[in-house]
């Protein structure tokens, strides 16, 4: 066994590491990679929690950067081993423009792969989502599919297709020369709807319902299901997708593989409520309370006060007919290609996660019963 000191060789760099994944991601690493000499955080937001990391083993190194710009990505990425690239803009309610979320997440994972070619990085881990799949404009369910299943894989909605164009990117990277003249090795993980601490749509439920007087009305049915993950899960697989894929690149390099864990498959609102319902709301009704042509309408409501206030407010609800679409498709994906490929299995069980999860939304919300 390598002595401390040659373990510990290795640098990282995260993007996006300040975000709901990548803060999970840098402490997952923190936690889980002995051989971390160097850590890089990178992100447009860095989060006051970072300075407490400073006080370990490994160098941790914050950098204010933006993504779409490629000599700061350049920069960053000159002498790291490994990057895991998440940072991208995650809006499907219109909080951003089209051209900015592209910017963002095709622009900038282009500029992280050149990066990585400049500059030698020879191992890329690209974030990726299950919506690079679906659900698609026609709304066919995905039930319990895997990376091989067929569908058809059609986009109109700025987020999914950013995600599906960004993924290409970095599949098509695999096998450049970088500097230096080795192949770049590069894979990308497609998590499902992740859940778990710092989830803020989570939060978001959590709030409208106290204003509703601690209720939750259903509008999706219970039997749409929709595949949730475990945050820590998710991270988990990045590490070990990170450790791997440098002795498996034959096997790994260019590859997707579905972030999946052991949540049970449930409908959106019902899988929301395991964590609201031990914080005190309740979802009312076993059926969706409004007829479906009423959510479409409400929805394009939402989305005509979103046009008519943008002079002078953001306003951008939860509904609109992308995320009432989204909803009401089943999307559950059932695979082992992660285990079969790198070995992985889920670091936190069901129940783990749900616990852990209800008392993230006890402790933010000061909701413990
Ligand atoms: N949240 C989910 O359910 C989910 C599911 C599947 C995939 N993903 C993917 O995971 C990744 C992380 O998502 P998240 O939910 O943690 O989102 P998030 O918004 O919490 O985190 C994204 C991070 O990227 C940073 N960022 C945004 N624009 C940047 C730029 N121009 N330059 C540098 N940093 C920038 C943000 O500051 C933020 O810290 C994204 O790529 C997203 O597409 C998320
Ligand atoms: C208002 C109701 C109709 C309510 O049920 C709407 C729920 C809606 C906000 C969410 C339903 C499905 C979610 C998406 C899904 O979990 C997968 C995603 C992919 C990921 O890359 C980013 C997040 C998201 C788009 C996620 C966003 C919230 C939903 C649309």
């Amino acid at each position: 066994m390598a002595d401390s000191a040659q373990a510990q060789k290795l640098v990282y760099l995260v993007t996006g590491g300040c975000g709901f994944l990548g803060e999970h991601v840098v402490r997952m690493l923190l936690q889980q990679e002995p051989q971390l000499r160097e850590l890089r955080i990178f992100d447009l937001h860095l989060g006051p929690w970072l300075e407490e990391l400073k006080t370990g083993p490994v160098q941790v190194t914050a950098i204010q950067g933006d993504v779409t710009q490629a000599h700061e990505v350049a920069a960053a990425v000159a002498g790291a081993h490994v990057v895991i690239h998440t940072a991208g803009l995650v809006d499907v309610f219109g909080k951003t423009s089209p051209e900015t979320i592209h910017e963002v997440n095709v622009q900038g994972t282009r500029n992280v792969i050149e990066a990585c070619v400049q500059t030698g990085t020879r191992f890329l881990v690209y974030t990726s989502s299950m919506e690079v799949v679906g659900p698609n404009i026609k709304g066919q369910p995905f039930y319990r599919g895997n990376e091989n299943t067929p569908y058809e894989a059609v986009h109109r909605h700025p987020y999914p297709c950013s995600k599906a164009l960004a993924e290409q990117l970095v599949l098509e990277a695999n096998g450049r020369k970088v500097l230096g003249g080795l192949p770049l090795v590069t894979c990308a993980l497609r998590p499902t709807g992740i859940y778990g601490e710092g989830h803020q749509i989570m939060r978001d439920f959590y709030h409208q319902g106290l204003r509703l007087g601690g209720r939750l009305f259903r509008a999706i049915p219970a039997s749409v299901e929709h595949g949730r993950v475990y945050v820590g899960n998710v991270a988990w697989m990045h590490v070990l997708v990170a450790r791997e894929l440098e002795h498996r690149a034959a096997l790994m390099g260019g590859q997707v593989y579905f972030c999946y864990d052991n949540s049970p498959y449930k409908s959106y609102e019902d899988f929301n409520m395991e964590f609201l319902g031990p914080c005190g709301l309740r979802l009312v009704g076993t059926r969706p309370l409004l007829p479906y042509w009423l959510l479409l309408f409400l929805a394009a409501l939402n989305v005509l006060l979103q046009w008519l206030l943008r002079p002078l407010l953001l306003y951008a609800p939860l509904l609109n007919p992308y995320t009432l679409a989204m909803a009401n498709t089943t999307f559950t994906v059932s695979t082992d290609k992660a285990r079969r490929h790198f070995g992985y299995e889920p670091l936190f069980s069901w129940e783990e996660s749900r616990t852990r999860t209800i008392r993230w939304v006890q402790a933010v919300e000061g909701s413990a019963q």
